[in-house]
């Protein structure tokens, strides 16, 4: 008994600068809260050896499965990951024991010379291989009456900034939270506002995942949730998986949860759907009131989502994830 509650824990984490840097914030708070020494367990994924383009390699979770194969093994206690990555569909057998206050989830512009998106000039080659910011920033500079030229790119987040250092490209899009998170946040050149771009379900947060028959530990790592996170990527992610999409479709989502005064509590949700040539979006937004219990918030959360995803879908959206994973 004694001895087993003074072993170590397991960290286990994907091994890139990011998710060492936010595993590493996660072992400290955990360190603190159960006063046991936490060790960094580094887990390759799918996703990291392969050069492949996400939406080819099936998106849904080449960033999870081994970190996730190593929990059911025993290997590691628990795991941190992206909340973004994680796949909609919670396995049973592992508990989503806590989803820490969110960072920033908004995108992020890292432009040549200071430039914001507006100043970007007509045909600027804009780096990013995702869908959803694609979609929404080809939307965008047609708005502004322009066209930008967006890039594949994949990598880590230095690969990624080295492009518009080398002045191979004018700008890239990445998150705003793996840059803070990772000590970077210097080289943002504009915060993107969320009515231009939504980020994607989840971005900013981070999930602790342990196997859900550790009760004691599972009820430990509780205390590092916070329940307006969790509200509001719980309707994020299920307006994602009402629309039938996984994390390369370009769909965008956002909710804020909002004090009202007197207990009344909002949850105001947006979400995108769109061709990721920008010619088409569909943009919908909805608010609910949410009730103070947590279960109770948790179930209207996910009841959004899905009552967001309907209204989508009943203005096609189906029609404009044809890219999709496979
Ligand atoms: N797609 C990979 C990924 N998964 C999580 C983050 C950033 C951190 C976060 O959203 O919490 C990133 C990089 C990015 O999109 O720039």
């Amino acid at each position: 008994m004694s001895t087993n509650a003074s072993r170590p824990l397991k960290l286990g984490t994907r091994g890139s600068t990011l998710a060492m840097a936010q595993s590493g914030q996660v072992a400290e708070r955990v360190r603190r809260l159960t006063g046991r020494p936490v060790e960094l367990v580094g887990i390759t994924t799918y996703g990291d050896v392969s050069r492949e383009h996400l939406s080819r390699i099936g998106g849904t979770g080449v960033f999870v499965s081994a970190l996730r194969d190593a929990l059911l093994a025993g290997e590691v206690d628990f795991a941190v990951h992206s909340l973004k990555d994680l796949p909609t569909a919670q396995p049973p057998q592992l508990a989503l024991a806590a989803v820490p206050v969110r960072e920033d989830p908004r995108d992020a512009l890292i432009a040549r010379d200071g430039l914001t998106f507006e100043q970007l000039p007509d045909g600027a080659r804009v780096g990013t291989g995702s869908p959803r910011r694609m979609a929404q920033l080809n939307a965008w500079a047609r708005a502004l009456g322009r066209r930008i030229e967006t890039v594949p790119i994949r990598g880590n987040i230095e690969r990624r900034l080295g492009f518009v250092r080398s002045g191979e490209l004018d700008a890239v899009v990445l998150a705003t939270a793996g840059l803070r998170r990772a000590d970077m946040a210097d080289a943002i050149t504009e915060l993107i506002d969320p009515s231009a771009v939504l980020p994607a379900p989840g971005q900013g947060a981070l999930a602790i995942e342990c196997v859900a028959s550790n009760e004691d530990l599972t009820t430990q790592l509780a205390e590092l949730d916070d329940p307006r996170t969790r509200a509001a990527v719980t309707a994020e992610r299920s307006l994602l998986s009402a629309l039938e999409a996984g994390c390369s479709a370009p769909v965008g989502a956002l909710a804020d949860v909002r004090d009202e005064g007197q207990d009344v509590t909002e949850l105001h949700l947006r979400g995108v759907v769109g061709t990721t040539d920008g010619t088409t979006l569909v943009q919908l937004s909805t608010t609910g009131s949410v009730p103070a219990s947590a279960a109770e918030s948790l179930a209207r959360a996910q009841a959004l989502g899905r009552e967001l995803a309907d209204e989508m879908l009943a203005k096609g959206a189906a029609g404009l994830m044809g890219e999709r994973a496979h």
